[in-house]
């Protein structure tokens, strides 16, 4: 072993305590999105840097909090989230007083006149029942055939949301939140929804995806929104879109084309088949899935995207199944081959997702 002084030692022993104290960043996010702080500091768009006994007293908490109030500690959460980008830090010289504005990161968390904003995902990912899984992660190694959320709250993730409204309302929050601006970035750059008809979405959620689907495509007359029922049941009501419950692993409704936006990442391998299986039946001879997911690059690297996908590769696996996963394009390319599609596009616009397209 290397001198204990030496330069490489050093920057080491820093990265591992940085890693070891990581837990502190996403929860002090929490803690932001549960302060509303961000939606205080942009105050309709002014975004004027604000300190945190000025920020205090402007939050917005439900009306039987008991504030006492303490602007230090609301300051140190400040300050350690601006190390990580989603506030910056304005200190005039000569002051001590520190001031705090949001960056790019800390609006995608400011409330749009749609009620939307990535705050939901934050919430989401952060419940109770989610993170009694987390301290369990290593036992999907050691035993895979549960995954941890299930070993630590006795049943699936999906099977929880169904029977407990809170966590239902949420997860459709977060995935619109997520789901709008995806589908505003791709909408521009894709056009296979052009010779739609009668478009199905498999997983829909509140609907949000085809209802931008319908806006900026007319030429689709009819959508329908298939989930759960639990989730459809709460699904505002959309022109031209039809609310249906069912069960994917089940059957699927028809249509001339069927979209799927971030499904198959939830699910194994035989449960991905049967789900596409499934959709190769609902569609006529030249039909298309369209589906959009997460595709993990080949090569390891430290970027935020390659980050943000091993991150959410994790998150699977605690969480949903423990051999549900993020795939790479040739996976998913084979996945879709052996559920009976004769061909396969990827069309790469978003950072994030990737569109498929595979052809009846
Ligand atoms: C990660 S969310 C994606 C939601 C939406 N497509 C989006 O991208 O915003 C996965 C969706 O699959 C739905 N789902 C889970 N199991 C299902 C099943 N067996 N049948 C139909 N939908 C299901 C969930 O309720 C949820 O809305």
């Amino acid at each position: 072993m290397e001198d204990e002084s030496s330069e490489r030692r050093n920057k080491a022993r820093l990265a591992i305590m940085e890693l070891a104290n990581m837990i502190s960043v996403p929860m002090s996010l929490n803690a932001a999105v549960r302060l509303g702080i961000a939606d205080v500091i942009w105050n309709d768009g002014e975004n004027s840097p604000l300190s945190a006994a000025e920020i205090l007293p402007r939050l917005l908490l439900p009306s039987d909090t008991t504030i006492t109030g303490d602007p230090e500690n609301l300051q140190r959460i400040l300050r350690m989230l601006t190390s990580y980008d989603v506030f910056s830090e304005h200190l005039a010289a000569g002051s001590v007083e520190r001031k705090y504005s949001l960056t790019d990161v800390g609006k995608t968390l400011v409330t749009d006149s749609g009620g939307l904003s990535y705050a939901a995902y934050v919430l989401q990912h952060h419940q109770e029942a989610l993170m009694r899984a987390w301290p369990l992660v290593h036992t999907a190694v050691v035993q895979p055939e549960t995954e941890p959320y299930m070993k630590a709250n006795g049943e699936t993730a999906y099977a929880q949301y169904g029977k407990c409204e809170e966590m239902n309302c949420l997860m459709q929050k977060a995935m619109s939140g997520v789901s709008v601006p995806f589908m505003k970035a791709i909408l521009d750059g894709y056009d296979g929804f052009k010779s739609v008809d009668h478009l199905v979405d498999v997983g829909g959620s509140a609907g949000d995806c085809l209802r931008m689907i319908l806006e900026q495509f007319p030429n689709v007359r009819e959508g329908i929104n298939f989930d759960l029922p639990e989730v459809v049941a709460k699904a505002p009501k959309i022109p031209g879109v039809i609310h249906m419950g069912g069960d994917m692993f089940q059957s699927v409704p028809s249509g001339d084309a069927i979209f799927m936006k971030w499904v198959l990442t939830t699910w194994t391998d035989e449960e991905c088949k049967q789900i596409m299986k499934n959709c190769y039946n609902a569609l006529p001879v030249g039909g298309k899935l369209i589906a959009c997911e997460p595709v993990l690059p080949k090569e390891t690297d430290d970027s935020h995207r390659t980050r943000a996908l091993l991150e959410g590769d994790i998150f699977v696996m605690t969480i949903y199944r423990t051999k549900g996963k993020h795939r790479t394009e040739e996976e998913f390319k084979e996945l879709g081959l052996s559920a009976g599609f004769s061909t396969f596009r990827p069309f790469y616009i978003d950072y994030f997702y990737t569109i498929f397209e595979f052809q009846k």
